[in-house]
């Protein structure tokens, strides 16, 4: 298997501050991949330099060469903005913009896809609803089926199953596992260690700096979880910058 994701020394944070520090590794082409930690542990921040919206303070992400267009990144829903006066049919379109660019007008086969995506997540006769109608989880289906337009080799979930129930869940996963079938790299943040050891293989246990990574099994010990949590609870939000960022 190739590397489709090199950390050299990768340091992140905001304003100087350091969220995660010194994260070394790979992430091998094809992987599904967990992403755990206690709140604050710098998570998302991993998330957002991955996608290109952060840059880092110091060391690298190596992407192996991806095209920008070939990364999907679903942020968390706290940060979506269903205010935006846009239908359930456009926002899953949208999914298709980085492709056929904005202006670039949709076609017959486009909009046969679109329809695939939004009969594959459930949302059939949703069609014409305005976003900000939605429950939290035809939102969360709306999404998805933006991102199978997006057909991305990478794709990062940032707490993709938050508040969904058992079904919408279950629905979202199954896109999750065919997304791994065909051998993109899913990356996905998510607090359910029930939900990772079952479909998770690999784990990065993040609190700021890695505390373990590797097989689910071995990353999620209960000594790694109860070292994660006394870092968690060890954390100083007024610290000063780390001197490798500074
Ligand atoms: N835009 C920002 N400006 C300043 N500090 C930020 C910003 N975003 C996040 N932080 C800080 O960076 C640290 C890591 O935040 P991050 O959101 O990456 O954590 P997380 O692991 O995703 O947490 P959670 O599980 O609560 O979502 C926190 O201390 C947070 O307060």
């Amino acid at each position: 298997m190739s590397v489709q994701l090199r950390f050299r020394d990768l340091t992140l944070g905001y304003e100087r501050h350091p969220a995660v520090h010194h994260l070394d590794g790979v992430v091998e082409e094809g992987a599904l991949l967990a992403v755990c930690g206690p709140n604050g542990a710098g998570k998302s921040t991993l998330m957002k330099a991955i996608s290109g919206a952060l840059r880092p303070l110091h060391g690298s992400i190596d992407r192996a060469g991806l095209d920008p267009r070939d990364i999907a990144y679903l942020p968390q829903s706290a940060e979506i903005d269903r205010s935006f006066p846009i239908h359930v049919y456009d926002m899953v379109a949208m999914g298709l913009w980085r492709r056929a660019g904005l202006f670039g007008g949709i076609g017959r086969a486009d909009r046969a896809r679109i329809g695939e995506a939004i009969a594959a997540v459930g949302l059939e006769g949703f069609e014409n609803r305005p976003i900000g109608t939605l429950s939290g989880g035809q939102m969360q289906r709306t999404l998805f089926a933006r991102l199978l337009l997006q057909d991305a080799r990478l794709i990062l979930l940032d707490e993709p199953f938050t508040a969904l129930d058992a079904k919408t869940m279950s629905d979202l996963l199954d896109l999750v596992r065919r997304w791994h079938g065909e051998k993109r790299t899913v990356l996905a943040v998510l607090h359910d260690f029930d939900l990772v050891r079952a479909h998770f293989p690999q784990t990065l246990l993040l609190a700021r700096s890695a505390v373990a990574w590797g097989p689910t099994a071995e990353a999620l010990a209960p000594e790694n979880l109860l070292k994660a949590r006394r870092m968690g609870e060890a954390w100083d939000e007024t610290a000063q910058p780390c001197e490798a960022a500074a």
